[in-house]
């Protein structure tokens, strides 16, 4: 790594060029003004952000020794909460207020739907996931277990793809309902003024409510493809009879295609291993490519290779004969990493790594310009969205406030442009939202319930307070379902309806949809704007949860009724009550935490892949990130700490389970096995992260992977 001096700080070369030639080019944007500006911002709110970092430090500390203290004594949840006043932790409540974000554009503030997350790294998946806003639902029923099995190996499945073609037209039926019969029995669809005729077994009809017909492309008697609205979304009804699958349909109905991820968030967090200038160039010139339009890839797959490039918008005619624009691509935010992480990219005046933070803020703002500065684009109403993650409390958010008013001052942009996601991820931001909102009360276009980093922060916290539930329990108990109820009667208090996104977490098995089809409507009938999913295929069948409940209206009613959750509960800490679990109970749990771990953590260090799908003890696919492994290495920890486990046991299991992941690899040949030997980066990076696991500030992966990443990138 080479760096270059520009202002007060040194700048990795290649992030220097890329920042130089790429960036700024076109921006109006001086190179000496912007370096100038960034210097200023590295040096000087470095020391705000190391003093808030400590304070996460200090009431752990304090929180800590409570526990301690109070150790063999059953907690009383008044004194404990009055603690936490006294600390600081739990801050007052200020007067009631609503938030004011303005310019906010609709897929934030009106429409509802799936929220794609993706690793701003690779570019093949962001291109599938800027794209995914739109997808076929027919492929998605096809090639996944959402109708209950799961498609064999072979060519066209002739019985599956009729029952495919069923599914979807219930869909419809449910969805856009005809006048007179189903729309399965369709012959013929024609796009007359104002009204969509359908011709069916009893003769011709349309749609028992006209207003959801949107549009059509092609020929209004032989229209290509035909639009329909509910909820906001739309769907498509394609029409081609000389395809494979419209020659076989009486009305030539070749796919429903669904308008799906509404917002897509390119992650240069928790899914990316990004440990020095090279790594965060990458991120930041796929983001530029983002943002200007021309990001390509060269993908090979099924035996062809073809460049993926970003879809443009769709043209269609309107009922009424006019032409309209719908977009192509989703609606992108950018997450930028949280107030933890410094990161070599960048040192600064006294060679100290910089915030990686403050980095991210101003380099991502600066490539957003050049979507802010045309017509259409991401963003219609010239805003820019920052995801900001893992934040503790109200000080830590206004501190995100003061860095963009910094940012946008710097490049000239009016205050507020850049709009905050909030993570309602740690508990101190949990137990304190309405201030953290009030902190950001002109910026704030979401809050969201990162369950998983909660998690992993929720054992941390109370490491001391005794041992944790196995993971599954922990997820059944009072404080989790209070968290997620709380995060949303807080966010319609703050008056966030129609100006910010209250968001739901992730689905973490990738393959299982059937269970997602199942279970995470439960999100939208929690009043939720968007859920997030990690796939497109995900976010076309999540989509149709947004289109069965009309999300407005059940936060309408939620607001009315008023809040349903409290603190308190969100205070109970979920530990085991004198359960007497057997030595096998122990082993499955620990086992299972550490395949996830071993499974996560060779690929980040060995391989620089930030999320993986890491199979189960039970062979499930689990999507595994930084979150996820902060749970699980804190779980591990917990128990280590108060001898659940002995040491050796735990080590003995993290060899076993080595091997099994070696195992899981055997096909990719630049796998490095981490048994017999045990002495590569990566199994030293999960011993790390399980037996330091109780002094990670807050229990973050972070710090542990990106040690051992740069150590394998500068041996090699
Ligand atoms: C706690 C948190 O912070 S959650 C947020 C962070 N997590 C994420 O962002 C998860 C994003 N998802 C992913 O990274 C991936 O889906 C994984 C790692 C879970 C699974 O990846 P894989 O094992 O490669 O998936 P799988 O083989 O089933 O599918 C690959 C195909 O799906 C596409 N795909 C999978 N996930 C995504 C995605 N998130 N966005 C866009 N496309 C995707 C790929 O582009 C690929 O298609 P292609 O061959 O046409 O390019
Ligand atoms: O970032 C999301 C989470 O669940 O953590
Ligand atoms: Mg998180």
């Amino acid at each position: 790594m080479t760096h270059v001096t520009r202002a007060d700080i040194s700048v990795d070369a290649e992030l220097a060029t890329f920042v130089e030639s790429r960036a700024l080019a076109g921006t109006g944007v001086a190179a000496d003004h912007f370096w100038s500006e960034l210097s200023s911002l590295i040096n000087g709110f470095s020391a705000k952000n190391r003093a808030l970092l400590q304070k996460r430090q200090d009431l752990k500390g304090q929180i800590d020794a409570y526990h301690i203290e109070q150790r063999g004594t059953e907690l009383d949840a008044s004194a404990y909460k009055s603690f936490l006043q006294e600390i600081g932790y739990l801050v007052p409540q200020g007067p009631d207020f609503t938030v004011d974000t303005a310019g906010v554009d609709p897929e934030i503030g009106t429409i509802c739907g799936p929220q794609l997350v993706v690793p701003i790294m690779n570019a093949r998946y962001a291109l599938n996931a800027a794209n995914a806003r739109w997808g076929s639902l027919y492929d998605a029923l096809y090639g996944t277990d959402a109708m209950g099995s799961k498609p064999t190996a072979g060519g066209y499945d002739t019985v599956r793809g009729a029952e495919v073609i069923a599914w979807a037209k219930s869909f419809l039926d449910r969805t856009f309902p005809l006048a007179i019969g189903s729309w399965g029995d369709i012959t013929d669809i024609a796009c007359t003024k104002n009204m969509l005729r359908v011709t069916g077994a009893q003769g011709e009809t349309g749609l028992a409510d006209p207003l959801q017909y949107a549009g059509f492309q092609g020929g209004d008697t032989a229209p290509s493809a035909v639009f329909l609205l509910n909820n906001n979304l739309h769907v498509q009804i394609k029409i081609d009879a000389d395809s494979p699958i419209g020659t076989q349909d009486p009305a030539g109905i070749s796919d429903v295609v669904l308008e799906s991820a509404l917002t897509t968030i390119m992650d240069c967090e928790d899914s990316v291993a990004a440990v020095d200038g090279a790594d965060k160039t990458l991120a930041y010139s796929n983001w530029l490519g983002l943002m200007q339009g021309t990001l390509t890839e060269t993908v090979s797959k099924g035996g062809q290779t073809f460049t993926r490039a970003l879809n443009p918008d769709l043209q269609i005619t309107t009922p009424e004969g006019g032409a309209k624009t719908l977009k192509g691509r989703a609606m992108m935010l950018v997450r930028n990493v949280g107030h933890l992480m410094t990161n070599p990219a960048i040192l600064d005046k006294e060679g100290n790594e910089a915030f990686e933070g403050l980095m991210d803020a101003m380099i991502t703002t600066l490539i957003a310009l050049h979507d802010l500065q045309r017509e259409g684009g991401n963003s219609v109403t010239g805003s820019m969205y920052v995801v900001k993650p893992k934040m503790h409390g109200p000080e830590e958010v206004a501190f995100a406030c003061e860095i963009f008013d910094h940012v946008e001052q710097a490049l000239g942009l009016a205050q507020n442009t850049v709009k905050i996601g909030i993570m309602d991820e740690e508990r101190r931001t949990s137990v304190n939202l309405r201030e953290c909102i009030r902190a950001a009360k002109s910026r704030v276009a979401f809050i969201n319930t990162g369950f998983l980093d909660r998690t992993g922060d929720e054992i941390h916290t109370s490491m001391e307070a005794g041992v944790f539930l196995p993971k599954a329990d922990i997820k059944a108990q009072p404080w989790i379902a209070a968290y997620e109820d709380y995060n949303v009667d807080v966010g319609l208090a703050c008056g966030l309806q129609g100006r910010a996104q209250i968001g739901k977490g992730m689905w973490a098995i990738p393959d299982n949809m059937a269970d997602m089809l199942e279970q995470k409507i439960g999100h939208v009938e929690a009043g939720a704007n968007c859920a997030w999913v990690p796939s497109p295929t995900a976010a076309t069948l999540h989509v149709m949860h947004y289109h069965a409940v009309n999300v407005p209206a059940v936060q309408e009613k939620l607001r009315q009724n008023g809040p349903r959750a409290s603190v308190d509960t969100i205070l109970q800490i979920p530990l085991a009550q004198g359960q007497n679990w057997s030595a096998d109970e122990i082993t499955r749990e620990v086992e299972n935490n550490a395949q996830g771990i071993l499974g996560y953590v060779v690929r980040w260090v060995d391989a620089g892949v930030g999320c993986s799908k890491v199979p189960d003890i039970n062979n499930i696919g689990l999507m595994e990130d930084r979150a996820t492994c902060r749970i699980s290495s804190q779980h591990i920890a917990n128990w280590l700490h108060h001898g659940v486990v002995s040491k050796e046991q735990v080590m003995d299991i993290l060899r076993q389970m080595a091997a099994v992941v070696d195992r899981q690899n055997q096909g990719d040949p630049s796998y490095v096995n981490m048994a017999p030997d045990f002495t590569g980066l990566a199994f030293q990076a999960a011993c790390d992260l399980v037996f330091k696991g109780t002094q990670q500030p807050s229990g973050y992966t972070e710090p542990v992977l990106h040690a051992r990443r740069l150590e394998l990138k500068l041996s090699a």
